[in-house]
């Protein structure tokens, strides 16, 4: 047997990173980005009003009350005397016109519109008698409450200036920072492509979901799971199919893939059955075996498969549904981590956890447990494990397993888990 750690440097030592392509920011989502995005524009990219109201120059208000300076937060006082200013004009967002506000004026002024030049602060309209909404302008404006020098305005490049680093290479872009990206200019943008993967189960046993069972078939329930587990990693499932253990078929589904994926999952037939297809299948196809120290998941392949000018990598993971999900998170993870480029920065996120219950784990593996985490609303206190079935860790345990957001991670030296200890789990 093989550690984890050896197995996993051993999967990724002949993988090179996807070269990168040029996509619209709008498909950009979970894809890894290749170059860094450095502004274009300021954000704002002009200095602009926080508010429907009135720009105008503080220094036509007098001075703020010192009491309500002393206040934190508070951002207006009412004037000792009412103070009336003629309206010189109406900026709406989008008016590209450059005004100008001279001393003793205000400007009627929308939010996101230019900031007039020689304006400093802006009044929101609520603060004065001119009423809120769809009015016309008035000829001048009545303020019933100061607000403090600068209020409501928006500086050019207070949030970013062109030129700066937004978002470095190596990030997974989420929603947020596709609109970063589109806000300093970007429409399209240099990423990693996403994985594309097809997906095979393996085994005469297998029925599609939903069929009525035969009485040795069971439902292929692997395939519906890698196929989740690989879109909720941005990976890109171009094809889910079915082989029998017939060695022949599997290795023409294989070889008929290769032209339209990068990477080649497939489940089960790894072990030592007499009719192990993936095995079988290594005397034609660049695979080899292993059995590393961990359960479950202790039978796996990786090899690559030719046909023609095409090629693809190929993960074998054991057949057993929850050896399924754990090889994913461990081994699968990593692999589209090294295609896409991130390699160390792919680290699984890990938390200390305390369990709900004991159990015995095998000594000399590495064990994986699917648990719930239940998160402390209280600081300082740890999540709790409960693994996700009574019975404990079984590797078919399959219906349970939809309660699971971690792996408890139990080391290979210890065989007595007891329950309130602390333990790492591997959040998913
Ligand atoms: N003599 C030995 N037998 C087994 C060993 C061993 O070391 N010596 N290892 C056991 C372990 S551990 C595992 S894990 C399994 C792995 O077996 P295979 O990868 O060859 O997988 P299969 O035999 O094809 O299937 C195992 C199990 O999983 C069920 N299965 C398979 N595919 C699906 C699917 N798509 N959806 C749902 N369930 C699936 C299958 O019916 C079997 O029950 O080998 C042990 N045996
Ligand atoms: O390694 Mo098997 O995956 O223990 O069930």
């Amino acid at each position: 047997m093989i550690p984890v750690e050896a197995y996993v440097a051993d999967l990724l030592a002949g993988i090179t990173a996807l070269e990168p392509v040029e996509v619209d920011v709008a498909d950009a989502l979970g894809c890894v980005l290749a170059d860094d995005v450095v502004a274009r524009h300021a954000v704002p990219p002009f200095t602009n009003s926080a508010m429907d109201g009135f720009a105008l120059r503080a220094a036509d208000l007098g001075d703020l009350d010192p009491a309500t300076e002393a206040v934190p937060g508070a951002d207006s006082s009412e004037p000792t005397t009412p103070i009336t200013l003629p309206v010189a004009g109406d900026i709406a967002a989008g008016d590209n016109a450059v005004y100008r506000c001279e001393p003793g004026q205000a400007w009627r002024i929308m939010t996101g519109a230019r900031v007039p030049e020689g304006a400093d602060t802006v009044v929101k309209v609520e603060d004065t008698t001119t009423p809120a909404g769809i009015v016309a302008l008035p000829d001048e404006v009545t303020i019933l409450r100061v607000p403090r020098a600068g209020a409501n305005v928006r500086h050019a490049g207070e949030d970013c200036r062109v030129g700066d680093v937004i978002i470095r290479r190596g990030e997974i872009l989420s929603p947020a920072a596709l609109s970063s990206a589109a806000s300093v200019g970007y429409a399209r943008l240099k990423v990693r492509p996403r994985v594309r993967v097809g997906v095979v189960s393996t085994g005469d046993e297998l029925v599609s979901a939903g069929n009525d069972l035969d009485l040795a078939q069971i439902p292929d329930s692997n395939s519906v799971l890698l196929r989740a587990l690989l879109e909720r990693a941005d990976a890109d499932v171009v094809t889910v199919t079915h082989s029998g253990d017939d060695a022949e078929e599997f290795a023409a589904t294989l070889a008929r893939m290769c032209a339209d994926v990068d990477l080649i999952v497939t489940s089960g037939g790894v072990s030592a059955g007499a009719y192990d297809v993936v095995k079988a299948a290594a005397d034609t196809i660049d695979l080899r075996f292993n059995q590393v120290a961990m359960q479950p998941g202790k039978p796996q392949g990786f090899g690559r498969v030719r046909a023609g000018d095409n090629s693809a990598l190929l993960c074998a993971l054991p057949g057993n549904p929850v050896s399924v999900f754990v090889s994913f998170h461990v081994f699968v993870r990593p692999v589209l981590a090294a295609l896409t480029g991130r390699g160390d920065a792919a680290q699984a996120v890990t938390v200390a956890a305390t369990t709900s219950s004991g159990w015995r784990s095998p000594a000399g593996k590495r064990q994986f447990v699917p648990v719930h985490v239940t998160w402390p609303r209280q600081a300082g206190n740890t999540p709790i494990a409960r693994p996700t079935h009574r019975l404990g860790s079984r590797s078919h345990f399959v219906a349970s397993l939809h309660e699971a957001t971690g792996l408890a991670v139990i080391a290979e030296d210890v065989t007595d888990v007891a329950a309130w200890s602390i333990i790492d789990v591997i959040v998913v």
